[in-house]
């Protein structure tokens, strides 16, 4: 069966991931598709690694805005496919290939087929940190462009090609990062009283940090706080003097972040005291949840449900985060899943979305912004 265009658009990104603001490659590649379209009604601007794309409209009362984020992961893609990432220890992993093909897709189907509205593409770096979206809805670019309303999808393993999941209002948590540095005194590895330990330190302090979520916060308020990196030490025999711990804060409700925070202090505080150590705590990115406009989301999800051979959940809430929800902050619109049906899921070496989502995409939000635009 031949492979369509748009998956083949994929599969060359999904061999060139590059991360936060490093997408050069990226850029080049998306501007260079770009060059091959009907230039009369695009408009074209480069922002840091990011696109905005223009396409002027017909008989233009607003815009409608369109966001695909472009970043890799740092992980070393194990699929074996034939097409996997040739950027060494880097994988598209959280189907960003998959967002800015279909976003391609709906550029070439509006080149040639343009509606009333302007539409307005985002190709947003450094989703996955230290966070594209807020800095570029600063930018002059966006305040000239500033879409009406805007839209983006994320791909979601958990469900078939052909389905479609999303919900009116909160639809992902709010996100911070977390990094502590621990700092204590190394030594002799046979010489333990002589020193601080920080492999003791770091062990006991993410241990404590299992109370948090499940005893300070509402359990009717999901909260998580996932640990996914820990470094200390440099050889067997030698006692550790500093050690890094690396995670991030996720919550429903910005006063149960607050909270957490709080209360990771304290217990940070209690490891600096009870481990004669110095704890810098830095929260590095944070994002403001995606909160769905009610009237838009219902409106796309009613919409869906009418095309054929499209299967609409109404889900509930997810703890991933997104910066997209910066742009919902200010600009109404909605994010949707879409299903890709994979046996691993996203931030997994083995994902392998299925292709077969690529068009259900570009064909639904085609029409959607079609009807929109009417
Ligand atoms: C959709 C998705 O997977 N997004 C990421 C966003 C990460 C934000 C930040 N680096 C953090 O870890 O808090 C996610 O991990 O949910």
């Amino acid at each position: 069966m031949e492979l369509h265009p748009f998956a083949e658009i994929r599969r060359s990104l999904h061999q060139i991931p590059e991360l936060g603001f490093q997408e050069y490659k990226t850029q080049a590649f998306i501007l260079n598709y770009l060059q091959s379209l009907e230039q009369e009604k695009l408009e074209i601007k480069l922002w840091k690694t990011g696109i905005f794309v223009k396409i002027k409209g017909i008989n233009p009362v607003k815009t409608i805005g369109y966001r695909a984020d472009m970043d890799g992961l740092p992980i070393k893609e194990e699929t074996g496919l034939t097409y996997s990432s040739t950027h060494e220890g880097k994988m598209h992993a959280c189907g960003h290939d998959f967002h800015m093909s279909i976003a391609l897709g709906l550029i070439s189907h509006f080149t040639a087929n343009p509606v009333n509205d302007h539409l307005l593409f985002i190709f947003q770096p450094a989703e996955e940190g230290p966070g594209g979206a807020e800095p570029m809805l600063k930018s002059d670019i966006m305040k000239e462009w500033k879409p009406d309303m805007v839209m983006a999808l994320h791909i979601a393993p958990e469900y078939p090609a052909g389905t479609i999941a999303t919900k009116e209002g909160l639809l992902f948590a709010n996100t911070s990062e977390l990094f502590i540095d621990l700092k204590g005194k190394g030594g002799h590895a046979a010489r333990p009283h002589e020193a601080n330990d920080m492999i003791i330190a770091a062990c006991m302090l993410i241990t404590q940090l299992q109370t948090v979520i499940s005893r300070n916060v509402d359990p009717l308020d999901s909260a998580v706080l996932t640990i996914g990196k820990l470094t200390a030490g440099t050889v067997q025999n030698i006692i550790a003097e500093t050690a890094r711990i690396e995670g991030t804060i996720r919550t429903l409700s910005g006063e149960s972040m607050v909270r957490v925070k709080e209360r990771l202090q304290s217990i940070v505080s209690g490891i600096e005291t009870g481990y004669s150590c110095e704890a810098i705590i830095d929260y590095g990115a944070m994002y403001h949840q995606v909160y769905n406009d009610p009237a838009l989301s219902r409106e796309f999800i009613d919409f869906a449900g009418l095309q054929e051979e499209i299967e609409v959940v109404e889900c509930g809430e997810a703890m991933t985060g997104e910066d997209f929800g910066y742009m919902l902050k200010e600009i109404p619109g909605f994010m949707f899943w879409l299903g890709v049906g994979s046996d691993y899921g996203l931030h997994h070496s083995k994902l392998n979305p299925d292709e077969k989502a690529i068009e259900t995409a570009i064909s639904l939000s085609a029409s959607y912004i079609e009807h929109k635009s009417s």
